[in-house]
């Protein structure tokens, strides 16, 4: 889901549609083009991509959402005694088909999949369907990387909600071992560590698959298009726009 912008502080004055997030982006001139760490948070409706992501870069739980369109999240994070520069993206929920074998997966989902370079699996404990997603999930990002190591970590989210359990701790543990990662119990509501601490793991994973240099990665197959989503560089840039105009228009008076 996507954070409700609170209150409605868009630079447009009109509409709602951008995402004002409690989030700070590193200004660009303070950037680290050295190594770039861009994950990808992937799962069935509702098992907590956004807030799992708020929890992580902000340490708070908000609970207020509406329909995820897919925010990127940019920080500067220090792993292993390396600042790099980290992106996150959110996504808009995946389905499963009717057969329960293929996906309904949006186009920017691709995107985001082809873009990424470590993955974060999400299911809800409370759900079951949400942890049948994960394996189509993952095939699906097999088929766009077909190649090479991927990095993923998988979270079994709302750990909170143990009266609930739909998905043992067994279940998410076999499924992450299959698909190659590390199983994490979480819950976005009431844990920041844990949450901390599975994303640490996945970028620590990303980076040391980036190794040395600029850390992008070279890809074959598929070509596509960095996923687009309003960041707050683009939120400041149309603000400085809407000031400037202001500005003309005070001085032409
Ligand atoms: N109890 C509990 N509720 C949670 C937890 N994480 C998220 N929620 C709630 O679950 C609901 C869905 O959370 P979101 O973060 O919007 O989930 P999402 O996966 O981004 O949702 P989509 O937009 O449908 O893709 C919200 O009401 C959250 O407050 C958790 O760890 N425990």
């Amino acid at each position: 889901m996507r954070l409700l912008a609170e209150p409605p502080r868009t630079m447009s004055g009109g509409s709602s549609n951008f995402l004002l997030v409690p989030i700070p982006e590193y200004p660009a001139l303070d950037c680290v083009p050295n190594k770039n760490v861009k994950i990808v948070v992937l799962g069935a409706s509702n098992v907590g991509k956004t807030a799992l992501i708020v929890r992580f870069l902000t340490k708070r739980f908000i609970g207020d959402y509406e329909a995820n369109t897919g925010a990127l999240y940019s920080r500067k994070i220090s792993l292993d005694g390396e600042q790099v520069s980290l992106q996150v993206q959110d996504t808009p929920c995946v389905a499963l088909q009717d057969d329960a074998e293929g996906l309904y997966c949006q186009e920017q989902i691709n995107r985001s999949i082809y873009w990424a370079d470590g993955y974060v699996l999400v299911f809800s404990i409370t759900d079951h369907s949400s942890y049948r997603t994960i394996q189509p999930l993952y095939q699906h990002v097999r088929r766009i990387h077909p190649s090479g190591n991927i990095p993923i970590i998988l979270v079994g989210n709302k750990s909170d909600l143990l009266r609930a359990r739909q998905v043992a701790f067994g279940e998410g543990e076999a499924l992450a071992a299959e698909l190659g990662g590390v199983y994490f119990e979480a819950s976005a509501r009431e844990n920041h560590e844990g949450v901390h601490g599975a994303f640490l793991h996945l970028c620590q994973e990303v980076s040391r698959a980036l190794g040395g240099g600029n850390g992008e990665k070279r890809r074959g197959g598929l070509h596509l298009a960095r996923p687009k989503s309003p960041n707050m560089q683009e939120l400041k840039r149309r603000f400085r726009q809407v000031l400037s105009s202001k500005v003309k228009s005070a001085t032409t008076l």
